[in-house]
């Protein structure tokens, strides 16, 4: 696959329907059980050569990522030189929409994005496997994101196993404007650990899946409102909107989504929710039953 300049990389939000902690490891890492799937909103990317390996930031999240050395983008587009070839350079154009620190993988999903699409602009013609051990390097959701469908996620973010045949389903994601860092949630935990949780057959609708959801959760749920109280005030507030059939924090916060059958509901509540509280980032989106479509 080629890339041209004006390709545009979608790099959606990554949404944990359920997050179990399964165990941690000797250094200090986690073992999940984890239903991840992608939402209809995001980061958007484009690639071009260029004589140096420069990163431009725009939309309403440029500046909001630290020093732009440190931009998951730039980490990945390294290790892709590095891999590839030393000479490699290229113009990356990041449109950031996406909270930063929130529980939706915006870095991650960004990474990934600059994985697929760079590995096309200069022709690396790396495997997927390949991709998937530069992006795990970068980050623990990069996997998720490179893999970009509704997945079962196990080991520390790396083991993926498809999630067939998903409901068409609806979200209000809210981000009460507070950035959480992945690391203070993890540290903050405390008690013992979960089981996996699998269905033995997909839920039909949306109903049903929120039922299944209803029996797991998100470990890190405790300790991210211990550390965060908007986080509660997010939850309560999406629970109280019409046909709201679950409402749960994702990854390590502070996003917290709620789930809903059809568009209308789901675009009334987020009205509602941004009308109440307008220091608030709250979008609706659906649930991409499908894998992302890049490039
Ligand atoms: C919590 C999740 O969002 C669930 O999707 C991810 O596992 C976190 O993914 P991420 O933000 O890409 O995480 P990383 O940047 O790799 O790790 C940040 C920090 O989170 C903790 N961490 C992360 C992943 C994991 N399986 N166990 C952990 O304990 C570690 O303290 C690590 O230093
Ligand atoms: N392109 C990027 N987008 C967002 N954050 C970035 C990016 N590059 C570097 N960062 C830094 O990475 C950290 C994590 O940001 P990110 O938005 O990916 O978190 P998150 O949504 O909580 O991720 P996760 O759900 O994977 O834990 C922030 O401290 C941020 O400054």
């Amino acid at each position: 696959m080629t890339a041209d300049a004006a390709t545009a990389y979608a790099a959606p939000a990554k949404v944990n329907l359920t997050l179990h902690l399964l165990g941690k490891r000797a250094d200090g890492y986690h073992l999940l059980d984890s239903l991840v799937v992608f939402a209809g909103v995001g980061d958007q990317l484009q690639v071009a050569p260029a004589d140096s390996l420069v990163l431009e930031e725009s939309g309403p999240g440029a500046g909001t990522m630290g020093s732009g050395e440190d931009n998951l983008v730039l980490r990945a587009a390294r290790l892709l030189i590095e891999t590839c070839a030393p000479e490699l350079r290229a113009r990356i154009r990041l449109e950031k929409r996406l909270p930063v620190a929130a529980g939706l993988g915006g870095g991650s999903s960004d990474a990934a994005a600059a994985l697929i699409a760079l590995d096309a602009l200069w022709g690396c013609g790396l495997q997927a496997e390949e991709l998937q051990s530069l992006g795990a390097a970068v980050g623990a959701d990069v996997p998720v994101c490179l893999y970009g469908r509704p997945a079962w996620v196990g080991g520390i973010g790396e083991a993926l196993e498809t999630a067939e045949r998903m409901p068409p389903v609806w979200f209000v994601l809210v981000n009460p404007g507070v950035s959480l860092s992945t690391a203070s949630v993890f540290r903050a935990r405390s008690g013992g650990f979960s089981e996996p949780l699998r269905w033995h057959q997909p839920p039909g609708d949306a109903a049903t899946l929120a039922a299944w959801l209803a029996q797991g959760r998100n470990d890190l749920q405790a300790p991210a409102c211990a550390l965060e109280p908007a986080i509660p005030a997010v939850l309560e507030a999406l629970a109280a909107t019409p046909d709201c059939l679950l409402a749960r924090m994702s990854g390590s916060g502070a996003t917290c989504f709620g789930l809903y059958t059809e568009e209308a509901e789901a675009r009334h509540a987020a009205q509602l929710l941004a009308e109440a509280r307008p220091d608030w980032w709250v979008r609706a989106a659906p649930l991409l039953t499908d894998p992302i479509e890049r490039g």
